[in-house]
C-alpha cells in the first residue's frame, strides 16, 4: 500500500498571504482539521476529498511548473502523511510553506520549509489549542501569524509578540484582519500607531476573486 493523504485540491493560484504574497504558487489542500475557527473561510475541506498517493499528487504539482508551493488545508499535521509530502516537495527543488495552525507539533517538518504558524487568538474561538512549545523551535526560516477579529483581539496579539520577542525569533510576524470580522483599515491605524514590528497582510485572493474555492 502506497502512502496516501486525503486531499480538497490541488490548484495553482497567486499565494494572497504571508511573505510570498503576490508570487505565482501551487497550493495542495489537505482534507480535515480538529479546530473550528469561528471565522474559517476553508470550512469545505473539514470533510470529504480524495485518498492519492504522494506520487499523484507530486506529479500534478511538477504539472505547474512552480517555483513555490504551499501546503494548507484544513489543518495538514493532522495527518502524519503530510510529513514526507513537504520533505519530498523539498527535495523536488521547490521552495515550500506550511500553513498550520499551530496547534499540533511542528517539530518533524522539513526545516527547508517556511512553517507559517497561525497562533489563534481569543476570538477565533480555539486559542485553547494553541501549542506553545512551537514557539520554542521558530526560527528565521518560519513566519508567525495572527488573525485579527477585534481590538481585544490585537492587544491579545501585542502582547504575545513581546512576551515570546516572536519578532527575534521568527522571519516574519503577520497581522491579518479577519476578513468580514475586523477592517483592514482599522488594523493599518493600530500598527502604525503602535510602530510594530510586524507585516500587515490582506488575503490578497478575496480581493482578486472573492471566497471562491481553488482560487
Ligand atoms: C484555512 S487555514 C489552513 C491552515 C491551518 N489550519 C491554519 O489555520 O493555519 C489558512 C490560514 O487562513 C486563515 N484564515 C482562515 N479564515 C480566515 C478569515 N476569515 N480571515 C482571515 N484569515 C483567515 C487562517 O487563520 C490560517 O492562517
Ligand atoms: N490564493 C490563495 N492564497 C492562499 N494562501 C493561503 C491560502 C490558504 O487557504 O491557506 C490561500 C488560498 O486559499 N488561496
Ligand atoms: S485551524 Fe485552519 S482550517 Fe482549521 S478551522 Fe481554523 S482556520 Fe480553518
Ligand atoms: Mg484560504
Amino acid at each position: 500500500m502506497q502512502d496516501t493523504l486525503r486531499i480538497t485540491e490541488v490548484f495553482y493560484s497567486l499565494q494572497g498571504e504571508t511573505r510570498t504574497a503576490g508570487l505565482p504558487t501551487v497550493f495542495v489542500r489537505l482534507t480535515g482539521c480538529p479546530l473550528r475557527c469561528q471565522y474559517c473561510d476553508s470550512a469545505y475541506a473539514f470533510s470529504g476529498g480524495t485518498l492519492r498517493t504522494l506520487d499523484d499528487i507530486l506529479e500534478q504539482v511538477a504539472s505547474y511548473r512552480p517555483r513555490y508551493v504551499c501546503v494548507t488545508g484544513g489543518e495538514p499535521l493532522a495527518q502524519p502523511n503530510a510529513i514526507p509530502l513537504l520533505k519530498q516537495l523539498c527535495d523536488a527543488g521547490y521552495e515550500v510553506s506550511l500553513e498550520t495552525s499551530g496547534a499540533l507539533d511542528i517539530s518533524a517538518v522539513d526545516p527547508r520549509v517556511s512553517r507559517v504558524v497561525d497562533l489563534k487568538t481569543p476570538g477565533s474561538k480555539e486559542a485553547h489549542r494553541n501549542r506553545y512549545e512551537n514557539i520554542e523551535l521558530l526560527t528565521p526560516n518560519d513566519q508567525v501569524k495572527f488573525v485579527i477579529c477585534s481590538r481585544e483581539d490585537y492587544d491579545w496579539a501585542v502582547s504575545k509578540l513581546i512576551q515570546y520577542g516572536l519578532d527575534q525569533r521568527a522571519g516574519e510576524v503577520l497581522l491579518s484582519p479577519s476578513h468580514h470580522d475586523l477592517s483592514a483599515r482599522d488594523l493599518a491605524d493600530w500598527v502604525v500607531a503602535d510602530n510594530l514590528p510586524v507585516r500587515l497582510q490582506l488575503q490578497l485572493h478575496k480581493y482578486l476573486w472573492n471566497d471562491e474555492p481553488g482560487r
